[in-house]
């Protein structure tokens, strides 16, 4: 195993059984993956695909039916590797009568953190999750976006070098979406390795360096985003103030040289992007509404209110 490569699997492969005994379900087969350290990686795939499936399988908590796997030297099944890895699972298993501050000083007694350390690594967690204002409030009260943000703060307790996050975007607003992925791409500027599994495309391209695409089991694509996503014979210009008739010229240069103009126009952002504008926007001026003036003008003969629309502050 290389120095850079925190896990490695040699045709690991996992198939379920009935209480028989009998075979039920091939989850994963003969799976050849290595993950490198510093990366953020992720495991995509529809339902039933075998994310989860590999994820325990890497930490131990399933045995291989066939191959191995390596995890940050040693072999997944060497659960004595745990204390170097933090997990969130899809759902989490949080005692919902404890809140945040006694959850987190739990697991940090399961790894033997001494007290006053535990103390400053509890304190530092809250307040990165954004939980300072509830740490006293028992989870149960707790809102699905603030569940996921403790069971964050729940993987990250012991420091850990990889993390392993089942649908880390699952259940979160817009916003709690982007500080997730922000969180995750932190921890990769730290020097740790994360691995994400999602059937969240849109996450997935955000955050991940490279990809693993699962189906039935079995590993379709592998690669870097960015190589993966390239469309080779396009070639794509953004210009700013460009008149009309530079437009023109540089149609009739594509034109010229056999090109084929696939498209020339504003370019528009994204749902995410004016959703986070939206909201930084309405924290900063509470109160203040803004309807578009194409929407806020009644189509004619709408049989609808006349009432002016408003752009109410
Ligand atoms: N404990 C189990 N017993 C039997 N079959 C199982 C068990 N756990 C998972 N499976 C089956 O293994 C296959 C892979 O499941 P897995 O949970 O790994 O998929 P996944 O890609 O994580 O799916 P999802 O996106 O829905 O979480 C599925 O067909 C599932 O039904």
């Amino acid at each position: 195993m290389a120095d850079n490569v925190v896990v490695e699997t040699r045709a690991l492969s996992k198939v379920y059984r009935d209480f028989w005994g009998r075979q039920k379900v091939r989850a994963l087969k003969a799976l050849d993956l290595e993950i490198y350290r510093g990366e953020v990686f992720g495991l995509l795939g529809p339902n039933g695909s075998g994310k989860t499936t590999t994820i325990k399988l890497l930490l131990g908590l399933l045995f291989p039916t066939d191959g191995e796997a390596l995890v940050l030297g040693k072999p997944a099944t060497d659960v004595e590797k745990n204390e170097r890895i933090g997990y969130l699972p899809e759902e989490s298993y949080l005692y919902r009568f404890l809140n945040a501050e006694e959850t987190l000083d739990f697991y940090g007694r399961l790894f033997d953190i001494p007290p006053e350390v535990r103390r400053e690594r509890i304190d530092k967690l809250i307040k990165q999750v954004k939980l300072d204002a509830a740490r006293k409030r028992q989870l149960r009260e707790y809102s699905k976006g603030m569940t996921r943000r403790i069971g964050l703060a729940q993987a990250l307790i012991n420091e850990p070098d990889l993390i392993l996050l089942d649908e880390p975007t699952s259940g979160l607003d817009p916003i709690g979406t982007r500080e997730m992925k922000d969180w995750i791409l932190e921890l990769r500027d730290q020097g740790k390795t994360v691995v994400m599994c999602s059937h969240l495309l849109a996450d997935v391209q955000d955050v991940c360096d490279r990809i693993a695409i699962l189906h039935q089991g079995e590993l379709k694509e592998l690669g870097r985003v960015e190589d993966l996503l390239k469309v080779e014979d396009v070639t794509q210009v953004s210009a700013r103030g460009l008149s009309a008739e530079c437009q023109n010229e540089i149609r009739d240069v594509i034109a010229r040289h056999n090109g084929e103009l696939l498209s020339m126009d504003n370019p528009t952002t994204t749902l995410e992007e004016l959703f986070l504008s939206i909201v930084r926007d309405s924290e900063a001026r509470p109160g203040r509404r803004v309807v578009r003036e194409e929407e806020a003008t009644p189509p004619e003969n709408s049989g609808e209110s006349t009432e002016p629309p408003s752009t109410a502050s």
